[in-house]
Formats: structure tokens, C-alpha cells, sequence
């Protein structure tokens, strides 16, 4: 039993004890193994949603099995295409060709509602005119929300109108690796070229190049040649250039030059056409009322609706289940209890707001009109907007019965904050991590 393939196949046998064998060829029918380095084991799987299907579900199950027949613990990672183009040739430039050839992140498959309908309008025109009518396009927005989706869908359409467009995709901390590596390396031409000669250049999460000044200035030129020479560029981030405090002002100038769009959590609505394509692509019929019941549930991203639904088609698959409330409900504490996954509800973030200012929830709640009563009632009613979606009257609600027309007022006043006060916004900014990230 030597080769990677042969310890494959005795850990598939393995598995046979622990695992149907409808699920074992359902799942892991298109996973291959490639390599063990250092006691990892690493597989190829070029199905996204098997891939996060098996990392969530038989993970340990494959630790287990080569654990058993080494007596040596083992990590298991997957690499997606991606990922494996790099495994195998770290410096590929086709990294991430078939990322775009894939036909799971398009505009066809992007569901769109108020909450994401002027991003979607803005990165189908630039597809369809790169160049012609924003550029840059800045999409913002929270985490899960679509903005790669929308990046990919980008690259998609244009990729299939002209299969020689030169497309050049990264995300902002690799940009920042690549950087060092081939500076010091003494290829800096080979990482300008890359990036200069793009016919279309896609940088995800660019608020990373931030603060670090030579891949600042690097960035500018970059962003310079493709812009002088009418070349299209898109970029993604968590926040606008506005609250990217440690951002190089030239850069910030060009990051608005263009289009800013953001992206906010999906309405109620949204959230079931969403929930309702992604069970349809899975194969998978929800009823109406378990479809409203998860909606209802999960609103803080789109990732953890995928998340959710994925979790409801293991059990079916696996415990023979219908699909009924007991089996939801258990999919979405899951998903909450997964690290770093929660929904934020209005309790949670009146309670975090309270925690920094160091006041009762009575009081953040109530009347009183002392400073740090109002600034930290208006930031509560702002992240409660942002992070949730209930209507300004829900809002209301919370804060004593007041208006609509308070709520609103009370949001902007932020909003105008943050854009004039960069130490106040990256106290949201901060508040908005935590929140996310249960601390
Ligand atoms: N409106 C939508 N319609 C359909 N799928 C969506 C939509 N929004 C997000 N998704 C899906 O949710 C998942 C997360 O989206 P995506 O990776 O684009 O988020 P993101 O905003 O780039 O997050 P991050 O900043 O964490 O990278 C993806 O699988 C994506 O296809």
C-alpha cells in the first residue's frame, strides 16, 4: 500500500462501516486524492458544494480511518480548483480560470432584491460595457453577501463574450503576498505584468492593502495603467473607502472615482427566493412554510442560508428524515453553533452597544437624553438596520415605541458620522466585527 490512491481505497473501506454506501458514492465520487505532505492528506474536489459538504459532515470520519491505519493523527484538507492549481504550481496564472468557467456564479444564479439590486445592475453594466460607464466599481458590504458571487459573474460574462480577455482575479492579502514574494525575489516585472496587462483586473477584499505602504503605492500604479489605458476594474470590500481609515488618500480618491455599491443583508423576501433557488439546485423541494420558517430565522447572510439548507439535505440524505420542523430547527442551531457564525438579533447588538458604553439596556432603550445615551441608542438603531433587516418601525419598537422617522434621522446621523469621523467609524467598524464574531 503505497501510492496516495491505494490509501484512498482502504480508507473507503473503512468508511463502508461507518457509512452507506449510497452516501459514499453520492459524496465522494468526484473527490480525488492527490497528495500526503507532513501528515496531511490532501484531495481535489472541483464540486464546491460536495466539497463543503464533505468538510462539514466527514471530516472527522477520514481523520478517524487514518488515524486508524497509521496510528498517527492526520489533517484532511480539500483544495478546490483554485486551491489545487496553486498546490501544484504555486505561480499558475490560470489559478483561477475555472472559477470562471464554472456556471455556479453567475448573474443567473444571483438572486437579486432591494438589498443588493443596484450592485447586481452595476456589475451586469460593466460586464456587458466594461469600461464604458463605472469604473472602478467598488462593491461593499458585510461578509456572505454575494460581492465575490457578483466579482465571478463579472469575470463570467465577460470571459464568455471574449474568450481572450485577459482576466486577472486576486484578493487583496494575496496581492499583498504576492507582492513580497516576487519583489524579493527579483521578479517584480513578472507581478507587474500580471496585473498591468489585465484587460480586466478583480481585486476581492482590497480594504487588505490598506496601511501597508509599499503595496499601497504599488496598488496605485496598477490602478493607473489600467485606468489610463481603459481598461475596466473591480473591487470588493467590507466597509467603503470612507471608513478604510489607514487607506492612502490617492487610493481613496480612485475608489470613489467610479461607482460605490453596496451590499446589505437580503429583505424577508429575498431571503426565500434565495433559500428557495438553493434548494431547487440541490435537487431539493421545501414547502412554503419551512422555507418562510428559515427565512424567518436566519437573517444575517447568505452564506449561512446555504449553510442551513445544506445541513437539511445531510439529513435527509443520511437519516432517511422528511423535512420537518424538528430537522430545520436543528439545522439552525448548527449553523449558529458553527465558530463565527451567528445571526445577530436586536438584544444581542443592544447588548453589545451597552457593554461599550458601559450603560443599562433600560437606558439605551428608553428616554434619557444624556450624550452617550443618544450616540449609543443612534449606533444600536444603525447596527440593528444594518445587520438584520427589521423596518425602521421594528426598530422603533425596540427603543420605546418611537417613530419611523426617529429611527431613520437617528441612522443617518451615523452614517454621516462615519463618513466625516474616521475614529468613530472604525468604533463600528469594531462593534460590527465583534457582533459577527460572537467575541
Ligand atoms: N443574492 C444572492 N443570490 C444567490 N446566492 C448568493 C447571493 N448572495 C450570496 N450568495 C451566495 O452566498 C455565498 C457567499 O457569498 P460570497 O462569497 O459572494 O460573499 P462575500 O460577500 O464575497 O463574502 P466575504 O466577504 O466573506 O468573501 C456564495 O455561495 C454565494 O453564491
Amino acid at each position: 500500500m503505497n501510492s496516495v490512491a491505494d490509501i484512498w481505497t482502504t480508507v473507503l473501506q473503512k468508511l463502508q462501516s461507518e457509512l452507506s454506501e449510497t452516501t459514499i458514492s453520492t459524496w465522494f465520487d468526484e473527490l480525488e486524492p492527490v497528495d500526503i505532505r507532513e501528515f496531511t492528506f490532501y484531495f481535489r474536489c472541483p464540486n464546491d458544494f460536495k466539497k463543503g459538504y464533505i468538510e462539514s459532515l466527514f471530516l472527522d470520519n477520514i481523520r478517524a480511518a487514518l488515524q486508524d491505519i497509521f496510528s498517527h493523527e492526520f489533517e484532511v484538507k480539500i483544495l478546490d480548483e483554485e486551491e489545487y492549481a496553486a498546490f501544484e504550481s504555486p505561480e499558475s496564472a490560470k489559478k483561477t480560470r475555472s472559477l470562471f468557467e464554472s456556471d455556479d456564479f453567475t448573474f443567473e444564479t444571483f438572486v437579486v432584491g432591494p438589498s443588493n439590486k443596484l450592485a447586481y445592475a452595476a456589475a451586469r453594466s460593466v460586464a456587458e460595457r466594461p469600461a464604458a460607464n463605472y469604473n472602478p466599481l467598488l462593491i461593499y458590504g458585510d461578509s456572505g453577501l454575494g460581492k465575490t458571487h457578483l466579482l465571478y459573474a463579472i469575470a463570467h460574462l465577460i470571459r464568455k463574450n471574449n474568450a481572450k480577455a485577459k482576466i486577472a482575479y486576486v484578493k487583496g492579502d494575496d496581492f499583498i503576498n504576492q507582492f513580497i514574494e516576487l519583489i524579493r525575489a527579483g521578479r517584480g516585472s513578472e507581478f507587474r505584468a500580471r496585473y498591468r496587462e489585465a484587460d480586466l483586473l478583480l481585486v476581492d477584499d482590497v480594504q487588505f492593502v490598506a496601511g501597508k505602504e509599499q503595496v499601497q503605492n504599488e496598488f496605485f500604479h496598477t490602478f493607473n495603467t489600467l485606468y489610463e489605458s481603459g481598461k475596466q476594474i473591480v473591487l470588493t470590500s467590507d466597509r467603503p473607502p470612507s471608513e478604510m481609515t489607514l487607506l492612502d488618500d490617492r487610493l481613496r480618491t480612485r475608489f470613489e472615482w467610479g461607482l460605490l455599491a453596496d451590499v446589505a443583508p437580503p429583505d424577508f423576501e429575498t431571503r426565500m427566493a434565495i433559500i428557495k433557488n438553493k434548494a431547487a439546485m440541490l435537487g431539493m423541494e421545501l414547502p412554503d412554510s419551512i422555507a418562510g420558517f428559515i427565512a424567518e430565522k436566519v437573517t444575517a447572510n447568505v452564506r449561512q442560508l446555504e449553510g442551513t439548507i445544506n445541513k437539511i439535505l445531510a439529513y435527509k440524505d443520511l437519516l432517511g428524515n422528511n423535512v420537518d420542523e424538528e430537522a430545520v430547527k436543528r439545522a439552525i442551531r448548527d449553523i449558529l453553533s458553527k465558530s463565527g457564525e451567528i445571526i445577530p438579533t436586536p438584544e444581542m447588538i443592544i447588548g453589545y452597544v451597552c457593554r461599550f458604553y458601559n450603560m443599562e439596556e433600560n437606558i439605551i432603550r428608553g428616554q434619557q437624553r444624556v450624550k452617550d445615551a443618544v450616540q449609543g441608542r443612534q449606533i444600536a438603531m444603525y447596527l440593528i438596520r444594518r445587520m438584520t433587516n427589521l423596518s425602521l418601525v421594528d426598530i422603533g419598537r425596540e427603543f420605546g415605541n418611537r417613530d419611523h422617522a426617529t429611527v431613520k434621522h437617528s441612522i443617518e446621523k451615523v452614517e454621516k458620522q462615519i463618513r466625516s469621523d474616521p475614529a468613530f467609524a472604525e468604533i463600528i467598524k469594531e462593534l460590527t466585527t465583534n457582533i459577527n464574531s460572537k467575541k
